[in-house]
């Protein structure tokens, strides 16, 4: 079933019954749909925009995609023997068409082939909740549809950016994360506000595309990761030219003199720029969907996030679930999916009576997020690379956890090889009681295919006594593994 709007002279149905509504078809909810339908349940996905939602057209597939030619760049650049055969800068038009292609042209039709593939019903409009298990959803024309459903409504409607308080922001034109993957055009000079991962990212991609770039971060630039993890990264912006404003209040900010914007910090100075990019964090899209209305006590929209249980159902009901962004929880697309992929399950098990709602899944089990609380990977994809899985130092700490850390240069046979000059670090964070990892950080050139390793052993539990035994191939950087079990006592 797919209901895409009005077409004149057809009729459109005014109710409609399933097992599972979904509300959003980002990457999270066609998750969740996609899950319940192997469940054995029938599922309507619902979404005013595109199917694949911020992910796959204005976040990480568009913002990798701009990255990843000047990483490759830079990578031939950092070998003798191919730096010779390199002569050229990047071609910001080559790059900017790759990176409309990973986008398909923000055309979701191939989206919506799986979603039909798929066995799950589509009506593109806006949802809102109207009652226990029922949604009525809008379509741009005014016309509506109620849905009831016989099982479960799931909460998958992402997040909307978090402007900051700044005086002068609402009477300017800026760049949201949404403009800055998808524009086609190299600002002349860029600044960035907000040194979390978006703007880190965003400042590195276009600084390599050309930009004179300024990073204003209120505080560090990435500031809940190791400390050497993100000198290395700062020290990779700043060789591509990024001015990086670290410890930075802003005063204001208002139209530039002949175009442009203007910048004022707290410390008197300003900065000029073509264009100002606000990065400063998302908060879950969770207004306006009538849950005010139910008076449910495990979701107030003012709280960032709704309380619930590991498969994300809302605490004090037996039918709503809220997944992804929407959860606040971990904002991240591969997270989110898993946590799709726990409530998928939990409501097919509950609705065949195997999982009772009012117990919550035992964790570890497929109905469960349990990797949410303590093993979640992150990756950010500037050059170097910085990626980490669990929890840092300071954190096990303050969870209670008696912890060590053992942490050294990366510099391995492996990393010599990949890279002339190669400079990376790594950290494990064990639990000492329990002997086993909760938390590792990489930082360098193509880390990121490393974490995986690291994600296995501290999802796995694995006992720093048997992980002695997971041999690294050499020459790999992966003998950076060895290294690390070495330096703690091994
Ligand atoms: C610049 C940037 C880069 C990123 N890079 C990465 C990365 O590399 N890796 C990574 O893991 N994460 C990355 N993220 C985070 C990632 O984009 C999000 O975690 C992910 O998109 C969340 O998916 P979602 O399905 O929960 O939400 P969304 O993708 O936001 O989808 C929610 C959907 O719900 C729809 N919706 C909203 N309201 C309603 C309603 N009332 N009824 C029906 N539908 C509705 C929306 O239209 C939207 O399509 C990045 C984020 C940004 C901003
Ligand atoms: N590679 C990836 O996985 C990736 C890439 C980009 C974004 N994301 C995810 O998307 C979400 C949004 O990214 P983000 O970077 O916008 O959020 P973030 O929460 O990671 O960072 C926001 C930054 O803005 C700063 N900030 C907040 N208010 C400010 C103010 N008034 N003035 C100056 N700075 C201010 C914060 O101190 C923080 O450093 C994050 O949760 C992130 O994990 C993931």
């Amino acid at each position: 079933m797919t209901d895409q709007g009005h077409t004149p002279g057809t009729q459109r149905p005014q109710q409609l019954v399933t097992d599972v509504v979904v509300l959003g078809g980002g990457a999270v909810g066609e998750n969740a749909a996609g899950r319940v339908v192997q469940g054995g349940l029938e599922a309507i996905l619902v979404e005013p925009s595109l199917i694949g939602g911020e992910c796959s057209y204005w976040a990480c597939m568009p913002s990798k995609a701009l990255l990843r030619p000047g990483t490759a760049l830079h990578a031939a650049r950092s070998v003798a023997g191919s730096r010779e055969a390199v002569t050229g800068t990047l071609d910001a038009r080559s790059v900017l068409e790759r990176r409309d292609s990973f986008t398909s042209h923000w055309d979701d039709s191939g989206q919506e082939d799986w979603v039909r593939d798929t066995g799950i019903g589509l009506v593109r409009g806006r949802g809102r909740l109207t009652g226990p298990r029922q949604v009525r959803v809008e379509y741009d024309d005014g016309g509506s549809v109620t849905i009831s459903a016989r099982h479960a409504v799931v909460l998958a409607t992402g997040s909307v950016p978090a402007p900051p308080p700044l005086k002068g922001l609402d009477d300017i034109e800026y760049w949201g994360t949404r403009e800055a993957t998808s524009a086609q055009k190299v600002p002349p000079r860029l600044i960035v506000l907000g040194g979390g991962v978006a703007g880190t990212e965003l400042s590195q991609a276009w600084a390599r595309l050309g930009s004179k770039v300024t990073l204003v971060a209120r505080h560090d630039v990435l500031e809940k990761y190791p400390e050497p993890a993100r000198e290395l990264v700062k020290a990779g912006l700043a060789e591509d030219g990024v001015d990086i404003r670290t410890h930075t209040g802003t005063d204001y900010v208002r139209p530039g003199v002949g175009g442009g914007v203007e910048l004022g910090l707290d410390d008197g100075s300003v900065l000029t720029a073509d264009r100002l990019l606000v990065a400063t964090g998302r908060t879950p899209a969770l207004a306006n969907l009538g849950l005010e209305d139910l008076g449910l006590d495990g979701v107030r929209p003012e709280s960032v996030r709704p309380e619930t249980d590991d498969s994300g159902l809302v605490d004090g009901t037996d039918w709503l679930y809220v997944v992804g962004d929407a959860a606040g929880k971990v904002l991240l697309t591969h997270q989110g999916k898993y946590e799709a992929r726990a409530a998928g399950t939990a409501i097919a098990a509950r609705a065949r009576g195997e999982l009772p709602p009012s117990e919550a899944p035992a964790p570890w089990s497929r109905a469960a997020a349990t990797a949410d609380h303590a093993a979640v990977p992150q990756v950010v994809f500037t050059d170097p690379e910085l990626a980490m899985v669990g929890l840092t130092l300071e954190q096990a700490r303050a969870d209670g956890i008696n912890a060590s850390e053992t942490s050294l240069e990366l510099s391995v046979a492996g990393s010599a090889l990949h890279s002339d000059n190669y400079r990376g670090w790594a950290q494990m964070v064990v639990d000492e009681d329990r002997r086993v990892l909760v938390g590792v950080t990489f930082a360098g050139p193509d880390v990121s295919e490393l974490l995986h390793s690291a994600t296995i052993a501290v999802t796995g539990e694995v006992p720093l006594d048997r992980l002695w035994h997971a041999v690294p191939a050499y020459p790999t950087i992966s003998e950076i593994w060895l290294r690390l079990l070495e330096k703690y006592g091994l």
